[in-house]
């Protein structure tokens, strides 16, 4: 079997649309503007690269983009009161501060100083609560986009089988809550999961994310599985000459499309319907806090 690529690409591209047709839509009916602050600390070269694209793709869907960009050595107080001023800016319906932040700085604090209904990363305890408890919250946007390709590839997910590899807070954790909310019957597994072959090989759905290099090969999958594969993993590639690079995923791409029914490939498969879903939650924030019904097909 050779497995039917999962383009998130250009599945990203249609949700961008969307978000753009929202946009103006929310101008043209309600004079608003939903507007999106990226918080940076530091010059981490993949978060420069993240958060360039965020502002260019928020601009492109005709949005306001606010970016801030820190020193690496802001103290905690002063990054705390700008998110407080951004708390309370009507201009800014979202508010993202990019990971990973510098050492001194305590992640979980920052991001429970953001207001909840402007948490557009659905990282805020109270948002992860609420989606734990199944009650309308900010949903994280990589998972978000997952379920968006899930359920684009396969329709109904009620009843299938799922294994998320990964247990992060980011991507593994709400991965599970949703494909729960789908009637999923779900597996948490991780590195240390014992016979993970074994789990894995009993999913219909297979979600890896648990940050190692072509960890799931293909032998391990089901046959006909649909493989979603988080992984971003930069390898040295001296065949492409020196100082070269490429990306690789959690999965051994090779092997698992010989064997999956359909597989995201990396890149372009997961990676832009991140940054499409920020988008999608930014309307969604806009039209929560001004009672505006939210776009459908949009959210979770
Ligand atoms: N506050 C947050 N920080 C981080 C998040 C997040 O959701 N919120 N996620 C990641 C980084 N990230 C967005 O911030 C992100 C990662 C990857 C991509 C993407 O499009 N990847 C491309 C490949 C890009 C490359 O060449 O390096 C792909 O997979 O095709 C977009 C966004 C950590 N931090």
């Amino acid at each position: 079997m050779t497995a039917q690529i999962i383009d998130g690409k250009a599945f990203s591209a249609k949700v961008r649309g969307q978000v753009a047709e929202h946009v103006t839509r929310l101008k043209a009916d309600h004079g608003l503007t939903p507007g999106l602050a990226v918080v940076l600390v530091g010059e981490d070269p993949a978060s420069q690269v993240y958060v360039r694209s965020k502002g260019k793709q928020t601009i492109e869907a005709g949005m306001a983009s606010f970016e801030h960009k820190l020193d690496a050595s802001t103290s905690e107080a002063d990054l705390l009161a700008l998110i407080d001023q951004l708390n309370t800016d009507p201009a800014v319906h979202g508010i993202l501060v990019q990971l990973p932040l510098p050492d001194h700085l305590d992640e979980a604090l920052v991001i429970n100083s953001i207001a909840p209904e402007k948490d557009v990363d659905g990282f805020h305890i109270s948002n992860v609560g609420l989606l734990a408890t199944g009650q309308k919250s900010m949903v994280p946007c990589t998972p978000l986009g997952c379920l968006m390709l899930l359920r684009d590839q396969l329709g109904n997910l009620s009843g299938l089988n799922a294994v998320v590899i990964g247990r992060s807070n980011i991507v593994g954790k709400p991965m599970a809550q949703l494909l729960l909310r789908d009637s999923c019957t779900v597996t948490i597994a991780h590195s240390r999961t014992k016979d993970l072959a074994a789990v894995v090989r009993g999913a219909d759905i297979v979600v890896a994310a648990v940050g190692r290099p072509e960890f799931v090969p293909g032998d391990w999958l089901k046959p006909g599985a649909t493989v979603i594969d988080v992984g971003i993993n930069r390898l040295d590639a001296p065949e492409k000459g020196e100082g070269k690079t490429r990306l690789v995923g959690d999965v051994d791409f090779a092997s698992a499309s010989e064997v999956a029914g359909a597989i995201t490939p990396v890149p372009g498969g997961v990676g832009p319907m991140t940054i499409a879903c920020l988008l999608a939650n930014t309307v969604t924030a806009c039209c929560r806090a001004n009672g505006i019904a939210e776009p459908e097909g949009l959210t979770a």
